[in-house]
């Protein structure tokens, strides 16, 4: 268990600027751009009903002090002109909670709808990536992606985008207003406010970068842990479980750091904010005592400057904490952002050059032709692990793959089903290249059974049709065929009976009878097996050998088997060395040759005596 170096998806800084990653977001916002506009255009009714208050209470003091007040309130009593400006003031209380929340509810369904939209796209693009990019991307960090990430994401709506965004209108509506009212002291605020964003700003781009970092680190803890679960047998037959904790815990601390500097950017913008707020009320108080002495200006309006220095750097702080989440949510973006470029590299063809097996031959039976036509591969692009192949499996013939640890046997599996594509040459399926077929026709053409069949959680019904539209009858008739249908009835709900994770209820020998069912149902002209009847006992092998006796029959097949003594029997064997087709003819042909087929028997023959 160990961590995988660095994925194409794993970097270590961010890379684009917020603009570019916001405008990322633009096709998921305009799905959804009525609630958006709506929750919007609340915001403001709801900064005007903020800014307005310190106005009313000021108004109150000039009122109680004799001062120049609205016009509508001169020649009011004390007692009337009070109830006025109590009422107004109420009135503003109310339509600010009552648009508050509302649009704070408008904005979080726009939130959630976006974050579950995000989710299934990336889901989609997920699973429809090439083998190759699993090969390099370990599932731990994966998962990151589709949960956290995700999820922060949606914050940048919910909470961040739409917050900034009335945070800014609300200190806009205040800026307009100080400077209607008085304006040395709103100039006196600006001055203050000015820097003090710049230093804000400032702080909440170390944050993002630790932020990432801390992401990344995350990731590497998911992926660790994910493994060692996955594992978890060899992790202590082995006795690693102290190794394994020790690598743990230098990840975890070092997560640990990266959150510490979120932390601390986080502390530092709080600190300024809480700092500011007071200097600029003493400054207020400077200011405006210099001014009330020089009767330029009155209690009331010095009262509501009092408020609005307040109410200026408040939206400020809010902006703070919605820009950590914002940028939280941004490095979200980004992550997402880079695993959705990752290109989709196995493509269907376009429409105009598909071509479909079925309309080629209409008779089933003649179906089945598999020509590898000069067919080099490699993993890594300099090091080829299959070079020049050329060989014809007729339909309905059996031929079996056979070759050392390491030959390159389950690698042609791989790109006969294009789970990768051949460095050069090309693989033809009755006539037609793979790369022109649809690859749902291709799966259905070729059935695949492994040493390891992976069984979703779900009952014994969906595991046989994966999703597929088969009626009970036919998924009955598969299992019989296969000889799996006595065990299955025997199963405390029968066919309804759940399997767990990974069908960890059931033997090897089960799952991979279940597996041949899965594959009978789907009736394919081409089947692969790879070694797929190696973890058998010999009980279940003579269920087995009876299945694939029907399975067999009438069908391409391409066998793979370590052990030699199961395979003598087909039409003809292939025998791979490094990559390379060395040697090929039926068991007896091949035992004359006296070749590596040769050798490799007759050591299997003396081990086995
Ligand atoms: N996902 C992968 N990434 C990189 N190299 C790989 C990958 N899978 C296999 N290889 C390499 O390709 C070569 C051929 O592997 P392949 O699995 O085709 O051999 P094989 O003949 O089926 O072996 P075995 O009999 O042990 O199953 C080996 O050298 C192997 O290390």
């Amino acid at each position: 268990m160990t961590v995988s170096p660095p994925s194409v998806v794993e970097e270590t800084r961010p890379q684009e600027n917020d603009w570019r990653l916001l405008l990322r977001l633009v096709p998921y916002a305009s799905r959804n751009k009525k609630l958006l506009f709506t929750s919007l255009s609340l915001l403001i009714p709801l900064s005007i009903a903020g800014a307005v208050q310190p106005l009313i209470i000021g108004q109150a003091v000039s009122f109680l002090r004799n001062e120049q007040t609205w016009e509508f309130l001169e020649g009011l009593s004390i007692n009337q002109g009070l109830n006025i400006l109590t009422g107004l003031l109420l009135l503003t209380i109310i339509i600010r909670l009552v648009f508050n929340s509302l649009q704070g509810y408008l904005v979080q369904r726009v939130g959630q709808e976006i974050t579950a939209n995000i989710r299934d796209d990336l889901f989609h693009h997920v699973t429809s990536l090439a083998t190759k990019f699993f090969d390099r991307t370990p599932v731990g960090r994966l998962v990151t992606r589709l949960t956290s990430d995700v999820e922060a994401l949606g914050d940048v709506f919910s909470t961040g985008a739409v917050g900034i965004v009335s945070d800014t209108v609300y200190i806009i509506v205040i800026l307009v207003t100080i400077f209607t009212i008085q304006w040395q002291l709103a100039t006196l605020l600006v001055l203050m406010f000015l820097p003090v964003t710049g230093l804000i700003i400032y702080f909440q781009q170390r944050y993002r970068q630790a932020n990432y970092r801390s992401r990344e680190e995350l990731s590497k803890l998911n992926s660790m842990l994910q493994e060692n679960v996955m594992g978890i047998n060899i992790v202590q037959l082995f006795r690693r479980e102290n190794f394994n904790s020790d690598m743990f815990r230098k990840t975890n601390h070092r997560y640990l750091k990266e959150v510490d500097q979120t932390i601390f950017y986080d502390a530092a913008v709080s600190a300024t904010l809480e700092w500011i707020a007071l200097v600029a009320i003493a400054g207020i108080l400077g200011l405006g005592g210099m001014l009330v002495l020089g009767d330029q200006l009155n209690f009331g309006t010095l009262s509501a400057f009092i408020l609005y220095a307040q109410r200026l750097f408040e939206p400020l702080r809010q902006f703070a904490e919605k820009f950590t989440l914002l940028q939280t949510g941004l490095t979200g973006v980004e992550r997402i952002t880079q695993l959705m470029s990752e290109p989709i590299e196995i493509q269907d063809p376009n429409p105009e050059q598909q071509k479909s097996l079925a309309l080629i031959k209409d008779d089933k039976s003649n179906l089945g032709e598999i020509r590898f036509e000069d067919v080099s591969f490699g993993y890594k692009e300099d090091e080829l692990v299959l070079k020049n192949l050329n060989f014809v499996i007729k339909p309905q013939e059996k031929v079996a793959l056979v070759g050392p640890t390491g030959a390159g046997k389950s690698s042609i599996i791989r790109l006969l089903c294009r789970l990768y594509e051949p460095t050069s040459g090309r693989i033809l399926v009755d006539g037609v290249d793979i790369r022109d077929l649809p690859q749902i026709e291709l799966r259905r053409h070729i059935g695949v059974i492994l040493q390891e069949n992976f069984l979703f959680a779900g009952d014994v019904k969906d595991n046989i049709t994966l999703g597929e539209k088969y009626s009970f009858e036919d998924i009955k008739k598969a299992a019989e065929v296969t000889n799996v249908n006595e065990f299955i009835e025997k199963l405390p709900q029968g066919y309804d009976t759940t399997l767990r994770e990974r069908g960890n209820n059931l033997s090897g020998g089960q799952k991979q009878l279940l597996a041949f069912a899965r594959v009978a149902i789907r009736d394919p002209r081409v089947l692969v097996l790879d070694e797929a009847t190696a973890s058998l006992d010999v009980g279940t092998e003579a269920l087995i050998q009876d299945a694939l006796n029907y399975l067999l029959e009438e069908r391409t097949a391409i066998i793979i088997a370590h052990r030699l003594s199961t395979i003598r029997d087909v039409d003809r064997i292939l025998v791979l060395k490094q990559g390379e087709l060395v040697e090929s003819g039926s068991h007896e042909e091949l035992l004359e040759q006296s070749g590596l087929y040769s050798s490799l028997y007759q050591l299997q023959a003396l081990g086995q005596a």
